[in-house]
């Protein structure tokens, strides 16, 4: 099942769970069933995250092209607020960010094009994260901007100075001194 979000591209992704006796079966990513739905985007690299502590934000981050990254994000234990921010330059919805509630329990999972900024913060102890991503690590291209910028104003459905941060992202820059590297496709 796929429900868009107010962001164009971003889509909640909630796979077909079967369940029997001995507990379920998910097929979590089957290329040739998004194809289906239009969605193409070729993932090379799985990533992974254990966070110990309720309220732990990792993000807002990105990499620039020519390693920008489509991310598709699930929950293997616990529960986070899994956020998209839009930074494509020429898009209507610039500067606007969508969260959807992911868990282990229903299994959905968030699809997040090039172009947006991605950051989480999770619901619950040692929660576990596991995301594909479109191009591998580029340390280089990477950037960031702060969680709790006032323009973006994300909901994260915590106090700021609750979020267990790492230090990179508490000293990140504000969106005021974000330069977008990216382009809403079908703009100059
Ligand atoms: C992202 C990444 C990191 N690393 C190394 C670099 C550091 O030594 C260590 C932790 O990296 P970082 O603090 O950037 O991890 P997160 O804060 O979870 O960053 C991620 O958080 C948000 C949610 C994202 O969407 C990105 O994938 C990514 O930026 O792993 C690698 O070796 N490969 C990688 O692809």
């Amino acid at each position: 099942m796929l429900n868009e979000t107010k962001l164009g591209g971003v889509i909640e992704i909630t796979p077909r769970r079967f369940a029997d006796s001995r507990g379920h079966f998910t097929e979590t990513y089957n290329a040739d069933s998004l194809a289906q739905h239009g969605i193409t985007t070729a993932f090379v690299q799985d990533n992974q995250s254990y966070s110990r502590d309720i309220g732990t934000v990792r993000g807002l981050h990105f990499q620039a092209p020519p390693s920008a990254q489509a991310k598709l994000v699930r929950v293997l234990q616990g529960v986070i607020w899994d956020v998209a921010v839009d930074v494509r330059k020429g898009s209507p919805t610039f500067g606007h960010w969508a969260g959807v509630e992911l868990s282990d329990t229903v299994g959905n999972q968030l699809l997040i094009p090039e172009g947006f900024l991605h950051g989480f913060v999770t619901r619950t102890a040692d929660c576990m994260v596991a995301y594909k991503c479109s191009a591998t690590y580029a340390p280089d291209t990477e950037g960031s901007v702060r969680f709790d910028d006032p323009d973006l104003a994300v909901d994260w459905g915590i106090k700021p100075e609750d979020a267990v941060l790492s230090d990179k992202d508490a000293a990140a820059p504000s969106f005021a001194a974000f330069v977008s590297p990216f382009i809403c496709e079908g703009t100059s």
